[in-house]
């Protein structure tokens, strides 16, 4: 399977090296474009194909994955449109706030088109990816899941919900990270260094994580488990809840949903 990544940047070549680490493919069938190729000097070295032509990257293409910002779509897609194959090719599009139908709308009306909303964890296997579409065929759509299944876990959605994903899946990625510096940074105030604190809360998270989703657990029933009566978990939570802990994490995702989907100007 030959697949070409239009854009290369953080999220396309976290694709690109998850994809690889998963062996669904060799690094010599994955092309990653790029407006200046000097940023993908590494990656040729690793054996990827790399172009600043994104016409040409295209043709040979089985699966075509978008990856540029928003605002540059447009541009992109004119650029392609004539390499573009709608009968053999699935094009796949990461792009936030552009629909499937604004690309068929750009590129041909019967092209395949699927909207796949992954996370930066993807490079380690272990991205949350939401997809959609509104053509694409089961076979074809078979096809995507299984790519992305190699690199985390995935879960069809209506397309009206993809901007809606974008802020809990792929944004979420920094609002859990940002939750962790910050409990390492209490940790720091209680005693630990800054080294060991990260690490103490990152693996914390991973475990408080992995209580949901190895248990099929809810996250009230396992805190039920911590807050021992009259102790010290229920103090510090509800330390946190009175300064607008939940309230933060909710409103900051509806205000990532609502800006993802207005990311994509038509001009
Ligand atoms: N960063 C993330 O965690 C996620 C990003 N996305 C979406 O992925 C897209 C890319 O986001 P990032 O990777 O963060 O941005 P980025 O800016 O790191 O990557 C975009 C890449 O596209 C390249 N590019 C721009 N114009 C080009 C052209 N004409 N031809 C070839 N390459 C070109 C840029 O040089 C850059 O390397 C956005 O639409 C974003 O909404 C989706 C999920 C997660
Ligand atoms: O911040 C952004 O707009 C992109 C989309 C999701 C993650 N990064």
């Amino acid at each position: 399977m030959k697949i070409t990544i239009i854009g290369s940047g953080n999220i396309g070549l976290s694709l690109a090296n998850g994809l690889v680490k998963s062996q669904l493919c060799a690094a010599r069938e994955i092309t990653l474009t790029r407006r200046t190729l000097a940023g993908l000097t590494d990656f040729a070295k690793q054996g990827f194909k790399t172009s600043d032509n994104n016409a040409a990257a295209v043709k040979d293409a089985d699966i075509i994955v978008l990856a540029v910002l928003p605002q540059q779509v447009n541009k992109v897609l004119d650029e392609i449109r004539s390499s573009i194959n709608p009968d053999k090719q699935i094009f796949t599009s990461v792009v936030s706030g552009v629909t499937c139908k604004n690309i068929k709308e750009k590129l041909y009306d019967n092209l395949q088109v699927v909207r796949v909303m992954p996370n930066t964890s993807i490079a380690i296997q272990q991205s949350m990816t939401c997809f959609a579409t509104d053509n694409a065929s089961a076979e074809s759509l078979k096809i995507v899941k299984e790519i992305f299944d190699t690199v985390g876990m995935t879960i069809q959605i209506n397309e009206e919900l993809m901007t809606s994903a974008t802020a809990l899946c792929a944004c979420g990625i920094a609002f859990f990270l940002r939750s962790i510096r910050a409990a390492s940074q209490g940790g720091v105030e209680v005693g630990f260094h800054a080294k060991d604190a990260l690490m103490m809360a990152a693996q914390t998270a991973k475990g408080a994580a992995d209580l949901l989703l190895q248990l099929a657990s809810h996250p009230e029933k396992e805190i039920d488990k911590v807050t021992s009566p009259k102790g010290c978990t229920i103090a510090g939570l509800n330390e946190m809840e009175h300064n607008g802990f939940s309230s933060a994490m909710i409103k900051g995702i509806k205000t990532s949903a609502k800006i993802a989907g207005e990311l994509y100007t038509k001009e």
